[in-house]
Formats: structure tokens, C-alpha cells, sequence
């Protein structure tokens, strides 16, 4: 075990209603932090469940999202149009739920080009649009987690990925979970965030979500999660939180 630089932010939701108001709680004060700084909001977002509970919250916090700016913490590395696409299951989503979120809001990975000139583009973008010095700090990170304590695309199987310290976006060659190409944020992005938050759902995650967060094993990628100066939290429901007294 080892020390977290911040105190983890556990927050508890019995109901998926729940769920989505302390997700839309979260977005108001990040953005309007954000704001407040800069006049701009950058959230870097991951697929999986997350893509409708975030849906969900914005929908219900009736945001102005016009300052918003959409990062992708990882992606697949699949043609845009592709029903693998995490941009491509906003992009679905949204269009039909939230339409004043503008296409030209996300910033997306290019892949027409080869895997590792996409990874180094994107962190280009990232460099470019997040900006702060030579190591981009994100307003807020939202990040799912896997039963297998995988975040992002950073997988147990792949241990190497996480001792990046230079690169901030890397290619994923033979992804365990497919598509087995892929782009992903590596640790020193993440943990250089203001608020990283973990939204994790389903009892079948309660185990790994002990071992990572009370735990902190280091055999489960999500376990090295730890925000330099910035906010962890994990929002869980009760299926996910029943083996840390979350509930
Ligand atoms: O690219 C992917 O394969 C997914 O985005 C994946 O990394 C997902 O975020 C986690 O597995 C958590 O997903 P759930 O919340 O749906 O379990």
C-alpha cells in the first residue's frame, strides 16, 4: 500500500437518479471553476457506461456547454464511423440528446494516420489546446474502470504502460479488450489533472473496486491514479461501493 497525495473523495449514490445529480454537481463545480479561471472548461471523457450517465448529467444540469471542450482520455483506434468509435458513441448520443454541444467541441484522434503518428498527434492537440506549461493540466478527467482494474487503455496485462514518464498519449498494440489498437493518456496527463473522478457501477466491480481504492494494489492500472495536487473521487452506486462501506 501507498500513499495517496490527496484524500480520495468517495461519493455514495443508491439510485442511478442519484448517480446522475452527483455527476452533474461535479460538472457544475469543475466548470465553473474552470470559467471562473480561464473562460474555458477542459474534460477529457471515456467510454463504456460513463457515456450515457454523463449524458444523462448534462442533460439534466442544462449547462451552457459553449466553453466546454471535449478530450478523449483514450480511444479506439478505428475509423471515426466505426460502431467501436468512443467518439463516435458520443458524437451518436449527443447529437440526438444533447444537440447544442457543436461538433467542432470535441477534440478527436486522427486515424487515418498510423497508430503511433495518431497517439503523437494527439498529444500534440492536447499540448496545444490544454496548453499550461510543457505538461497540460486538465479540469477535469472522467475515467471509467474495468473489472480487471484496467482505466483508460492502461491494462494490467501491459505493466510497461505505466512507467511512461515522457509521452502523455501512447499507442496500444494488442489491447486484452478489443479492439486491440488504441491511444491512451499515460500517468503523468492524468495525474497532473485538477479533478479526476472514477465513476464505477455494478457489484461485479465491488472486489477490484476494494483492491484498488483502500488497497491501492498496484497490480490494477487504476490503482495508479493519484492526482499530483488535483482531486480524486470515486462516485459509485451501491453494487460497486458494497465492499468499502460506501453505502
Ligand atoms: O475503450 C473501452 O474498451 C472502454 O471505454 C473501457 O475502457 C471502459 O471505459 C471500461 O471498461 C469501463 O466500462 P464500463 O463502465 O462500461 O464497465
Amino acid at each position: 500500500m501507498s500513499e495517496r497525495k490527496s484524500p480520495l473523495k468517495v461519493i455514495p449514490a443508491v439510485s442511478e437518479d442519484q448517480l446522475v445529480q452527483v455527476l452533474a454537481d461535479l460538472l457544475k463545480r469543475c466548470s465553473q471553476e474552470a470559467l471562473d479561471r480561464q473562460g474555458k472548461f477542459s474534460v477529457g471523457l471515456s467510454g463504456g457506461s460513463l457515456i450515457q450517465l454523463l449524458t444523462k448529467a448534462l442533460k439534466l444540469g442544462s449547462f451552457n456547454t459553449d466553453k466546454w471542450v471535449f478530450f478523449f482520455c483514450d480511444e479506439r483506434y478505428v475509423p471515426l464511423d466505426d460502431g467501436e468509435s468512443t467518439y463516435g458513441a458520443y458524437k451518436a448520443e449527443w447529437q440526438t440528446h444533447l444537440p447544442g454541444i457543436r461538433e467542432t467541441q470535441f477534440v478527436r484522434a486522427d486515424p487515418t494516420k498510423s497508430l503511433d503518428d495518431c497517439a503523437a498527434e494527439y498529444e500534440a492537440k492536447v499540448k496545444d489546446q490544454v496548453g499550461c506549461g510543457c505538461l497540460p493540466q486538465f479540469d477535469l478527467l472522467l475515467l471509467g474502470m474495468g473489472p480487471d482494474g484496467h482505466t483508460c487503455s492502461l491494462f494490467p496485462e501491459q505493466p510497461a504502460t505505466l512507467q511512461e514518464t515522457k509521452r502523455l498519449v501512447i499507442p496500444i498494440r494488442n489491447s486484452p479488450k478489443p479492439p486491440p489498437e488504441r491511444i491512451t493518456f499515460t500517468l503523468p496527463l492524468i495525474n497532473n489533472a485538477r479533478d479526476v473522478t472514477f465513476v464505477v457501477t455494478g457489484a461485479g466491480k465491488a472486489s477490484v473496486v476494494k483492491r484498488v481504492f483502500v488497497d491501492l494494489d498496484k497490480e490494477f492500472p487504476a490503482a495508479w491514479v493519484n492526482p499530483k495536487q488535483g482531486q480524486l473521487t470515486l462516485i459509485v452506486d451501491g453494487g460497486a461501493g458494497k465492499e468499502i462501506g460506501a453505502l
